[in-house]
């Protein structure tokens, strides 16, 4: 499985819950799009729409993810192993999870999140992080593949902006399993420098399939004022 995307492009099929494009129909009709296109792999937030793309692509490795906002709790990543078992049962490969190392609900650790997923689930993880500390603890904690998605998006990374290059050149000198580079990929040729440097693959999101942020970007021109 982890063999299959190794230089290869994922695309991140995701739109934001208040959009018409948070739907099942769409994000399929997105994942076999970008599966049309060359790319190897998806990666999907939500039970259902892991579950709609499963029915229509049976053989394409899915990283599955369901962002859930819980008072009180900065994690949202598939935050609890309830959230890992709903991914799972949805047919992902691979369960993406906040691996940061901030307090996560019922005082979970991410140690015991991984093993639970791998021991009782059978799946893949993949730890998003944000910085070397919390990558090391997940990589201890023998996670699968590590992934820079959270570097420019926690408390202790909110000044920086990713892509998280220097992120992805420590991981990919000190560790062994796959680092992926992924949060903003915006352009082929920073798909690019991430191969060069080491990337094992490279998960693309806003910049193919990120509609709704691109209106709002051109939108933003024409509002009151200009
Ligand atoms: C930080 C966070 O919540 N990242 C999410 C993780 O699944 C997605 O919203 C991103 O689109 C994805 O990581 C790809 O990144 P970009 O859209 O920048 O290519």
């Amino acid at each position: 499985m982890l063999d299959t995307l190794k230089h290869k492009l994922i695309v991140s099929c995701q739109a934001p819950v208040d959009s018409p494009l948070h739907s099942p129909i769409v994000i399929t009709a997105l994942a076999k799009a970008a599966i049309l296109r060359g790319a190897v792999g998806v990666r999907i937030d939500t039970p259902s729409h892991v579950k709609a793309v499963r029915e229509q692509l049976p053989t394409v490795p899915i990283i599955g993810l369901w962002k859930q906002q819980i008072p009180g709790y900065s994690v949202y990543i598939t935050p609890r192993f309830e959230d890992a078992i709903a991914i799972g049962e949805a047919g992902a490969d691979i369960i993406a999870i906040d691996a940061t190392s901030r307090l996560r609900p019922n005082s979970e650790k991410v140690l015991d999140l991984i093993s639970k997923i791998h021991q009782d689930l059978g799946k893949l993880v993949m730890a998003d992080v944000d910085d070397l500390e919390s990558a090391r603890m997940a990589i201890e904690a023998g996670v699968d593949i590590v992934g820079t998605t959270l570097y420019g998006y926690t408390e202790k990374t909110q000044d920086c902006d990713p892509p998280g290059w220097d992120l992805l050149q420590q991981m990919v000198k000190e560790f062994e399993i796959p680092v992926i580079c992924e949060g903003g990929i915006a352009t082929p040729e920073m798909a690019k420098k991430a191969l060069d440097l080491g990337a094992y693959s490279v998960v693309v999101g806003g910049a193919i399939t990120g509609v709704d942020l691109k209106l709002q970007a051109f939108q933003a021109v024409f509002s009151e004022g200009n």
